[in-house]
């Protein structure tokens, strides 16, 4: 198969959907792989409609550790090799530090961090197997770049996931394989409704507002697209970018968290 093969996690719905659709128009076989099957096939369906053959969805938990092998290794076996593995699947929820439930700090450690450890090794031992090097792009985010109230939990994953990244950069740099992140901002997708939603609710304040003001906060004037983050990572896959490895790029339009 000449194609190149890209796996994608959470690729349902939001930034996962648009770098999935995306990376087709770039001649991809695509991997949707996420843990809701009826979004997973929908989306699958959807691209192959348009190019026959060129995407397959996988269900799984990326917390698992032996999922996301299966994943790699049934990927492998379907469209033959595998030349990029982006890590995008992740959780949020938003509390205050005093409130925030162990529960859900633990499971949103587990899929973001752990989640995103497990895509890096199943990637890179794929990748060493085959001897031609590959990408791994890994989902961060600006609260990854600089804290934020309400979302602590979330946001030290995100600091993490850009430690791991710059760490596997520098150890796997020798086989040819880079590894970079992208840092959005405010991205307009379900997760980002269910944050203003909750965080307008311990303010005191609608949803609406709660937007406005988020919206208030960036140069550009506009929140980004799933397609705005999608164009950055093809960029981040293309041969433009193979002497580009351990950085996380801001996707953020000039915002800064106040
Ligand atoms: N939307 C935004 O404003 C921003 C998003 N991000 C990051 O971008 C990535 C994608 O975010 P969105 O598209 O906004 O989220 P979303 O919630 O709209 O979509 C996430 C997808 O991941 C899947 N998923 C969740 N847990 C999973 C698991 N354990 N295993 C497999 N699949 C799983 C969901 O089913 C869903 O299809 C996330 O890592 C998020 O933290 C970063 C910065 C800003
Ligand atoms: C969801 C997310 O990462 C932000 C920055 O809001």
């Amino acid at each position: 198969m000449s194609n190149k093969v890209a796996i994608i996690t959470g690729s349902g719905r939001g930034i996962g959907r648009a770098i999935a659709e995306r990376l087709v128009k770039e001649n991809y076989h695509v991997a949707i792989a996420d843990i809701d099957e009826v979004t997973a096939k929908a989306v699958s369906d959807g691209i192959n409609k348009v190019r026959n053959g060129f995407a397959k969805y996988y269900v799984l938990d990326v917390a698992s550790r032996q999922s996301v092998f299966d994943l790699v290794d049934r990927v492998v076996n379907d469209f033959g090799r595998l030349d990029v593995f982006i890590n995008n699947a992740g959780i949020a929820f938003i509390d205050t530090i005093v409130a925030s439930d162990p529960d859900k700090i633990e499971r949103l450690f587990d899929v973001n961090i752990k989640g995103t450890f497990w895509g890096i090794q199943a990637a890179a031992t794929q990748f060493k197997k085959q001897g031609d090097g590959g990408r791994i792009i890994n989902a961060a985010s600006l609260a990854g770049v600089e804290g934020s109230a309400l979302q602590s939990a979330y946001s030290a994953s995100k600091f993490a996931i850009r430690g791991l990244g710059q760490s596997a950069a520098k150890e796997l740099a020798s086989d040819g394989i880079t590894v970079n992140a992208y840092d959005p901002g405010i991205v307009l997708t379900p997760l980002r409704d269910y944050i203003d939603e909750r965080t307008a609710q311990i303010k005191g304040i609608t949803p609406a507002v709660q937007r406005q003001n988020v919206v208030n906060e960036i140069a550009l004037g506009r929140p980004a697209s799933p397609e705005d983050v999608a164009d950055v990572v093809t960029f981040l896959v293309s041969e433009s970018a193979k002497y580009i490895t351990g950085q996380s790029i801001l996707i953020d339009g000039g915002m800064r968290f106040h």
